[in-house]
């Protein structure tokens, strides 16, 4: 018997149909918060070309309008899959367009609360069951002008005399309203109502059970003698996707740290350490630093810093995996990849293409060239998932819940031209920084902090003596998923502190400032 490959072959899944709205992932985030695995892919997605069947489906909101031309529809096949269906907002209005086409604009559009009340007689729907009335979130200016076919209401709300429907017969739910948001306050009890009551899902998905499959799966994937390589940072990542490939396949799997010379303060002689001594990953570290350093020599506009960083980061990856020969005398066979759900997610959505601001490094490149199979362990999990898969197989606390970095590390951090010198003050007044930043209790509490050197000078005056400097720009951002973010609020004396250790202790600087900029209309790196 061929062992299964894709995760939703092994856990009930439930199907979220996408269909563009930015709420769409919330749907699994909050089903999976109660141990229901679910998977998002896009509206357009044909059920034939499924390789599991999903144990109940739900159709997404979206910013279209059903009734006009060129707006998105489901694959008529949901329906014969014989489970149950739930329709939010768009996808509500998805089913009453393809059963009587009763949907057209509506005189005003709902924004924010809303108050609903489950129907008299109609207290027994398993959808609402121990909920009757209660507060949810609405965003919608589209309406329900009839109750579709073989439809019957549910649910109302002053403004939507139909904000819940349900099927007379089939197990198909409509609502107006945005379960997935927590401003919905019982909208979790009724996620969970039609997954686990309804659909009958097993509440199995824990990264207990994940871990287990998933070294299953790159086993039987890879084979008894293929062999892996694999990019790692020693960020959370690819770290936790290192180990997982270790417990599987040992040291067919190798791992490549490149010291582009723009890493943090001993970064790499202690990730050497956690990783092989600690973890027993086969870790090899390049040292580059020169060679990094030497392309981007007089190098100042950010882009090219990104551009030159990346392609230099692949040639040297692939002429490492090259010089890796594998014991059954034939060709590595796979390269690791620590992509993240919200990743996978970004390359599904049903959105039109958004402006790039800046490229951010990746290993993807090599694909077209190297004619490497990817595998991608932590394709299917959010970031929280994957520190609790970490804490779970043993990674040590401080790397699982470490801040990100990017890969073009401090180069993007120095503004102006990237030099060793300049990379050791940057370098050192970051220590500084989140040294004091662990010392004062507020690493966790803060997502992500750092030091940025400016190019510019200032005069300062110590033990008497006129000082001409750099300055050194503090950020400490506070986001949940780095799209947006908002600048830490420190008490005055902690800034105090860290900004007398910097002048003092970095030579070089001369001044230090806080950036108090959020992400938008600022992003969270300087270049
Ligand atoms: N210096 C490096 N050496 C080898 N691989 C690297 C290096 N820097 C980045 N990478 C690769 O680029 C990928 C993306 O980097 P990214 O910073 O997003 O993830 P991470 O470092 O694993 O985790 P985190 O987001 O917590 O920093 C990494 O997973 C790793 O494969
Ligand atoms: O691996 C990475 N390669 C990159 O090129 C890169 N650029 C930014 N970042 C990280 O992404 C998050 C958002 O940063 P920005 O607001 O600056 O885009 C922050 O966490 C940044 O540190 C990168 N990570
Ligand atoms: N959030 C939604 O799904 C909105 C659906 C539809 N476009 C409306 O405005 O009613
Ligand atoms: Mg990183």
């Amino acid at each position: 018997m061929s062992k299964p490959v894709e995760v939703g072959e092994v856990f009930n899944t439930i199907l979220v149909l996408d269909f563009g709205s930015q709420y769409s992932h919330l749907i699994i985030r909050r089903l999976r918060e109660f141990n229901v695995y679910a998977e998002m892919l896009p509206c357009t997605q044909k059920i034939s070309e499924l390789s599991w069947k999903p144990q109940g489906v739900i159709l997404s909101g979206g910013p279209y309008s059903v009734y006009l031309d060129g707006s998105p529809h489901v694959d008529m096949a949901v329906f014969d899959l014989g489970v149950p269906i739930l329709g939010i907002c768009y996808g509500m209005q998805e089913l009453a367009w393809i059963n009587g086409r009763g949907v057209g604009e509506g005189d005003k559009k709902e924004f924010g609360h809303a108050q609903v009340h489950v129907e008299k007689g109609r207290e027994n729907d398993p959808l609402f069951a121990g909920i009757d009335d209660f507060q949810v979130w609405m965003s919608h200016g589209d309406k329900l002008s009839d109750l579709p076919t073989g439809f019957h209401t549910v649910a109302t709300s002053g403004n939507s005399p139909y904000a819940a429907i349900a099927h007379d017969e089939k197990p198909i739910w409509g609502i107006q309203f945005h379960p997935e948001v927590t401003h919905t306050a019982r909208g979790k009890e009724i996620l969970k109502n039609f997954a686990v009551n309804i659909c009958k899902s097993s509440q199995n998905w824990t990264m207990k059970n994940f871990i287990e499959t998933e070294i299953e799966r790159i086993r039987t994937l890879v084979g008894p003698t293929g062999e892996v390589i694999g990019a790692v940072s020693g960020g959370v990542d690819s770290t936790v996707a290192a180990k997982l490939m270790t417990e599987a396949i040992g040291d067919r799997f190798h791992a490549i740290l490149v010291d582009n010379g723009v890493m943090r303060l001993n970064e790499c002689a202690t990730v050497k350490k956690t990783l092989t001594a600690g973890l027993g990953i086969n870790l090899q570290v390049i040292d580059a630093a020169d060679l990094f350093l030497g392309k981007l020599k007089g190098v100042t506009d950010p882009e090219k810093k990104r551009k030159i960083i990346g392609n230099t980061f692949i040639e040297i990856f692939e002429e490492v995996a090259e010089g890796i020969k594998p014991k059954d005398g034939g060709e590595i066979e796979f390269l690791l990849q620590g992509t993240l759900y919200p990743d996978v997610i970004e390359s599904i959505s049903f959105k039109g293409p958004s402006q790039t601001i800046k490229t951010h490094h990746n290993v993807g490149g090599l694909l077209d060239n190297m004619k490497l199979k990817l595998i991608e362990p932590l394709r299917e999990l959010f970031k929280d998932e994957v520190r609790q898969l970490g804490e779970l197989m043993g990674i040590p606390h401080d790397l699982v819940w470490r801040h990100p970095f990017p890969g073009p590390g401090i180069a993007i951090r120095i503004l102006g031209e990237v030099t060793a010198e300049q990379v050791e003050i940057a370098r050192n007044a970051d220590h500084i920084f989140i040294e004091e930043i662990k010392k004062a209790g507020l690493y966790k509490e803060i997502s992500q902090a750092f030091a940025a050197l400016l190019p510019v000078r200032s005069v300062g005056v110590m033990g008497d003596q006129r000082t001409y400097e750099q300055v050194i720009a503090l950020r400490a951002i506070e986001t949940t998923d780095f799209m947006t973010a908002d600048w830490y609020i420190f008490e005055a004396a902690f800034l105090k502190t860290v900004a007398r250790r910097i002048v003092n202790e970095v030579k070089g600087v001369a001044r230090v400032v806080y950036d108090i900029t959020s992400k938008p209309p600022a992003t969270v790196e300087w270049e």
